[in-house]
């Protein structure tokens, strides 16, 4: 039998960085600072973006050593792998090529012997064709009236993506202007709050329903499916659904069992990620009706710019690659398990938690590719606010409690510009004043204070920070933002030799909602608490009985058939509430 491949943790290019450790900890943030040829080496400049990693506490040799750390861990053969279409997805025998959800289409990337590129576009000008119609009126309601509002239902992957995209989009000038008179919503939670948040205000005789779901059998979004079909046809009737509602699936035949015309489907495949799918229909369908074909075909051309650069530059100024080594370098070698993502721009507002998804899914593993336990944790601890609101809510403990790794990204033109006659700079200015700032404080030692407040405002400094500056925020950039984090996180996967593109650990979860589901409405059905029998151990038997007590009845209404028109309208009191009064 042939003999286990070792460990990463085991080589000697891991253990030279185990010992480097001791090195860089003698050495401040500052001193490193103070060499300017050191900092010319860390900064790189590609595809327009520039990125600064001096703040970042490492020097050449820790470069050097990183570089080894790749050729060990053999990261560029696993990055040739991903785009040649091997099933580098062990566990689930697929291969990971979100990468081709954005080639061009004279590309040619196979999965399976097969060019994949030719279908993608073919799923690209069927949402192009939709799109067109839909936004110019050649595609209406049943009632004839154009459908100028989409609501987005899905979740994870098929949420968080294209909800970082709308929002960095929807207020750059071109987009604004090609959205005009159209509004984009979501709707992601199973909470019946957030199907309230999505409908409210909206005519279901302009809305177009569009359900996102890789499987079409994620709880959540099926019952917002039901849901959101409940409230069209109440409205407009059951034959409204092949008017109002499209889907976006990698499971065809159960669109159709649904009640959605295949016609009226979006395909993709299983060898795109959920987390990785912004890119597929499951992000663009939504985003083109929204903002027409033009804008996203800048999107994906800056995506796969950054794909090619990922693929093609050399490792050390590869910038995905080079931000995947710092990180890998500061999470298993410094023991700083977190990052905080700070956007200096309100635009990329739901970077953060997309990027929460990307990275902790993928790679909060515990075990390497081949099922063995890691010696090490995998796994970054991400969050993030934008600039400058973070400051005045978390960064006191970035400042002077833990320390935590920041990405500080800037933006050179802002979207929106504001300069008002009589102030100092301009407002866009005045917020980048804070981007160059807080990097710079995370460095700096400074107590020049009165004795005894010194132990409290003393900045020890030396805490590790990137800055990342893109010339604006546009399609092309956000397209680019995207695919460098989405490589970043494959660039650390890859290192640890985990699997970053599984996600068994969210499965135990919905397997015990089904379960309650079926306890919930057992107990409601027959009028009856909980008992220690029910399979339950004692702690959740008494909490959901305690639920149960808590609702005004027990036994629910005779569930309705058509959707609570009531939920929507703050006049009417509720359905519980009208049976307790
Ligand atoms: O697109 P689907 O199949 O509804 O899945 C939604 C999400 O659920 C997960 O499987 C787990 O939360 C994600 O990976 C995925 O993005």
């Amino acid at each position: 039998m042939a003999k286990p491949a070792p460990s990463i943790a085991e080589t000697p290019a891991w253990k030279a960085l185990q010992e480097h450790v001791v090195d860089i900890e003698q050495t401040h943030l500052r001193d490193l600072l103070s060499d300017q040829q050191r900092c010319e080496a860390l900064i790189k400049e590609d595809l327009g973006l520039y990125l600064d990693l001096s703040r970042q506490r490492v020097n050449q040799t820790t470069l050097k050593l990183l570089m080894d750390l790749a050729e060990a861990s053999q990261l560029r053969s696993k990055v040739e792998a991903m785009f040649r279409g091997e099933r580098i997805n062990e566990t689930e025998d697929r291969a990971v090529l979100h990468v081709a959800t954005r080639a061009r289409r004279d590309q040619v990337i196979t999965e399976g012997g097969k060019n994949v590129v030719p279908e993608v576009w073919e799923v690209l000008d069927k949402i192009k064709g939709f799109a067109d119609k839909v936004r110019g009126g050649g595609w209406v309601g049943v009632t004839g009236k154009p459908l100028t509002n989409v609501v987005a239902v899905g979740i994870g992957g098929s949420f968080l993506g294209p909800l970082f995209v709308h929002t960095a989009l929807s207020t750059e000038p071109r987009a604004m202007a090609s959205s005009r008179g159209r509004e984009l919503r979501f709707l992601a939670n199973v909470d019946p709050i957030d199907v309230a948040t999505a409908l409210q205000g909206l005519d279901p005789e302009t809305t177009l329903v569009v359900i996102i779901s890789k499987t079409f059998t994620t709880a959540e979004t099926m019952l917002n499916a039901r849901t959101c079909r409940a409230w069209l046809t109440a409205q407009l009737g059951p034959e409204s659904v092949a008017k109002h509602m499209v889907a976006v699936s990698t499971n065809l035949k159960l669109v159709e069992e649904f009640g959605i015309d295949p016609v009226n489907a979006f395909g993709f495949w299983d060898w795109v990620g959920g987390r990785f799918s912004v890119c597929s229909a499951v992000g663009v369908l939504p985003l083109t009706l929204q903002y027409g074909w033009d804008v996203m075909a800048r999107f994906l051309a800056g995506a796969n710019a950054m794909d090619d650069h990922f693929r093609n530059a050399p490792l050390e100024s590869n910038l995905p690659v080079l931000m995947g080594l710092v990180s890998v370098w500061n999470i298993s070698f410094m023991g700083l398990p977190a990052r905080a993502l700070l956007p200096y721009c309100q635009a990329l507002s739901k970077l953060a938690p997309h990027i929460q998804q990307v990275s902790m899914e993928s790679n909060g593993k515990g075990v390497d590719i081949k099922g063995k336990p890691l010696p090490f944790e995998a796994g970054e601890i991400d969050f993030g606010e934008p600039g400058t609101n973070g400051q005045h809510s978390f960064y006191q403990l970035i400042h002077q409690g833990r320390v935590i790794p920041c990405d500080f990204i800037g933006i050179v033109r802002s979207q929106q510009s504001v300069y008002l006659k009589g102030e100092t700079v301009s407002n866009h200015d005045e917020l980048m004043c804070n981007f160059f700032a807080q990097a710079t404080s995370l460095e700096l030692r400074s107590a020049s204070v009165p004795d005894h407040l010194v132990p409290h405002k003393v900045f020890t400094g030396n805490r590790p920070s990137l800055s990342l500056l893109l010339p604006e925020l546009n399609a092309y950039t956000v397209g680019q933002l995207l695919a460098l984090y989405e490589h970043q996180v494959a660039v650390q996967g890859f290192v640890w030799n985990i699997n970053s593109f599984d996600q068994w650990g969210v499965e135990l979860g919905k397997v015990l909602a089904s379960k309650l589901r079926t306890k919930i409405a057992e107990a409601r059905t027959n009028s009856r608490f909980m008992a220690g029998s029910d399979g339950l151990n004692y702690s959740t038997t008494r909490m959901v009985n305690k639920y149960l007590a808590g609702k005004r009845q027990l036994v629910y209404d005779t569930p309705k058939d058509v959707f609570p028109v009531d939920l929507l309208n703050p006049e009417k009191p509720a359905a519980d509430e009208k049976a307790a009064i």
